[in-house]
């Protein structure tokens, strides 16, 4: 009797050091569970360990509610090619702020924080420490860690439940500025094969403006528009070879395999003079994409065979009764 073989051991980066809230986003994946999980140091790292086959998958944080899109994740998925979003999960953030045992409020000068991390709490920064200096830390865990091996930082904006694995002090909690932050994680593969379609699904991909064309950021849209492709992002992000050049990230409902947002991306692809396809996959909120029905695989696919038919000659493909 054959035995099936054994599932190849997979591996997983992400960023550390543990007790990161990307470690966090890492533990809301099954096949992850009893796997290899490396923690590096930053999110270029992440994707080069995946582009280079030391791990499976990278989870990297790709937009947060307050601080917007993560700029460094999004422009190492515009620029390394091969790479693929094969999930998304959402985790709700919060942050304290800790010390060395014995500082007091007014002895902090200097904070590390995360640029994200900081981001989210800096009113409440500039109101408790006005006149503080921020040093940027590789992740929240890390800025409260440096606490301990240096002096260069004299408080740290770090997760709540930091003071478990480190022998620091909570000053503060609650500071972030919006008490419903939450932040959105990819998961990132080289693998080519698409997630299947589940009716609730996002498609990311980045697209470039044909240079000095009037109304080109319109003609983008438009290819969402005409198809009914609701957009859930659209940032701009610049190319970095000159002033005035940018890149458009865009996050469209549906799946690729769904026919409206394959007409779309057909579309994209006339116009652009660049498109990355970063990947369909199921939503992690789970809302199911809703559309007009003048825009259903049906309605597509009846326009293709009618087209097929005049060109090749065969009968008239009957009217549809039913027609937008
Ligand atoms: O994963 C962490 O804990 C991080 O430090 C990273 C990160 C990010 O890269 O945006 C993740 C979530 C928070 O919103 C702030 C920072």
């Amino acid at each position: 009797m054959s035995t099936a073989p054994a599932p190849e051991p997979r591996s997983y980066s992400y960023l550390g050091p543990r007790g990161t809230f990307t470690e966090a986003a890492l533990a809301q994946v099954d096949e992850a569970r009893g796997q290899e999980w490396r923690s590096v140091n930053n999110v270029g790292e992440a994707l080069e360990d995946v582009v280079s086959g030391r791990s499976t998958a990278a989870m990297i944080a790709i937009e947060n509610s307050i601080e917007g899109g993560v700029s460094v994740a999004q422009d190492a998925l515009s620029t390394m090619p091969g790479l693929r979003i094969i999930g998304e999960y959402l985790v709700r953030v919060g942050f304290v702020l800790v010390v060395r045992p014995g500082t007091r409020l007014e002895d902090v000068k200097v904070v590390a924080a995360h640029p994200v991390a900081y981001a989210q709490c800096r009113g409440w920064l500039d109101r408790t420490l006005p006149g503080h200096a921020h040093i940027p830390a590789s992740s929240n865990v890390q800025a409260a860690a440096g606490l301990l091996e240096n002096d260069l930082a004299d408080a740290a904006v770090a997760p709540p439940n930091i003071v478990d694995h480190y022998a620091l002090d909570t000053l503060a909690h609650g500071i972030i500025d919006n008490p419903n932050a939450v932040t959105r994680f990819v998961l990132v593969s080289t693998s080519r094969e698409l997630p299947r379609p589940t009716g609730a699904d996002k498609t990311s991909l980045v697209a470039e403006l044909p240079v000095d064309r009037a109304g080109a950021l319109l003609e983008l849209l438009e290819q969402f528009s005409t198809r009914g492709v609701n957009m859930s992002l659209l940032e701009s992000r610049p190319i970095g070879d000159e002033l005035g050049r940018y890149r458009f990230i865009i996050d469209a409902d549906g799946h690729i395999l769904d026919e409206r947002v394959a007409d779309a991306m057909l579309g994209v692809r006339r116009f652009s003079p660049s498109v990355v396809f970063l990947g369909s996959y199921p939503r992690a909120d789970g809302a199911r994409v809703s559309f007009d029905p003048r825009y259903g695989d049906d309605v597509f696919i009846d326009a293709r065979d009618w087209l097929r038919a005049i060109v090749s000659g065969e009968p008239d493909v009957p009217p549809r009764i039913d027609g937008p």
